[in-house]
């Protein structure tokens, strides 16, 4: 099957970005049906080539009649309204409907419970740059879910970026580094932002300095076939000014505070699993 029929239940942050990837692909050229809750989210999909969206406020059977006539169904709401949600589609999935999760937390073995252990079920963890195309995703089978349905996924989530298929086992961790990482980023953006206009530059300056930056030093690193810690050495000069705030950097044990931070997100990513 090269062309499924795609349907993304709950297109918000996640499954919107996911959209922009796929729109115009030719994994998406049977077209692509999108739910949400509300007609203010709806109508802005609505204008994107080749989607039909759906807002739930004005037709409420909406979830069901996209699932009944999907390929493959995306589910992109909340952790916690996961379970309803297959509930209200399980009766409607026709038999080889691949269902892929987007969700943070939630097993294969809870969708598998709701939807049966014959339906195809794959778990992922994009990220939001899918929104450019930039996306890194970790994908990883249930069951059910065949070498071919498999290609297909990855084939999906392609048109948004990398992929990476791991064991389900490792979904969790993934999520903790590339699924969130994108939110690390930022806020240290926000933070060198801070410092930046600590220092007298306006917000303006302090924002076109720091984003700059970032933007510029992941495209080197994108462009480079250096590592990234050779790339800060040609940064930082012996003696010069750079090492003195790498130092700084440093002795904040940033490598602990990463490991800290990154096990806070699968502890909560275990609490969503045991509530779902
Ligand atoms: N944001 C991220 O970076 C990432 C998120 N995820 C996962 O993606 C999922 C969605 O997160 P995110 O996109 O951030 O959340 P959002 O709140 O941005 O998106 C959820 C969307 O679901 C819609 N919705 C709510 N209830 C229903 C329903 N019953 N049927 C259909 N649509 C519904 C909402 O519509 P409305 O606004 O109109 O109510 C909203 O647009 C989560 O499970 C999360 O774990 C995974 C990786 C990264
Ligand atoms: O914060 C969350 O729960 C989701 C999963 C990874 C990124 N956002």
């Amino acid at each position: 099957m090269t062309s499924p029929r795609i349907a993304i239940l709950g297109a918000g942050s996640m499954g919107g970005a996911i959209l922009r990837g796929l729109v115009g692909s030719e994994v998406a050229a049977a077209g692509i049906t999108v739910t949400n809750r509300t007609a203010e989210k709806a109508r802005d999909l609505a204008e994107l080539d080749g989607v039909t969206s759906i807002a739930l406020e004005s037709q409420p059977t909406g979830n069901a009649d996209a699932a009944a006539t999907a390929d493959l169904v995306l589910i992109g709401v909340k952790p916690a309204t996961v379970p309803d949600l297959l509930r209200e589609i399980a009766p409607h999935l026709k038999h080889g409907t691949i269902v892929v999760s987007l969700a943070a937390g939630v097993t294969v073995a809870t969708f598998e419970s709701i939807l049966g252990a014959d339906v195809s079920v794959v778990r992922s963890m994009p990220n939001t740059p899918a929104f450019v195309g930039k996306a890194v995703t970790g994908i990883a089978a249930g069951t059910a879910a065949s070498s071919e349905q498999m290609s297909l996924v990855r084939a999906l989530f392609e048109t948004c970026g990398e992929v990476l298929e791991v064991p389900e086992t490792k979904i969790d961790a993934l999520s903790t580094i590339s699924g969130s990482g994108p939110a690390y980023v930022f806020l240290l953006i926000e933070e060198l932002t801070k410092a930046a206009v600590a220092k007298g530059f306006t917000i303006d300056e302090a924002r076109r300095m720091v984003e700059q930056t970032f933007i510029g030093a992941t495209a080197l690193l994108d462009a480079s076939d250096d590592d990234p810690a050779e790339l800060r050495r040609r940064v930082t000069s012996p003696n010069g000014t750079t090492e003195r705030a790498v130092a700084v950097l440093q002795d904040a044990n940033l490598d602990q505070v990463f490991a800290r931070a990154t096990d806070a997100a699968l502890a909560r990513a275990r609490e969503l699993a045991a509530s779902s």
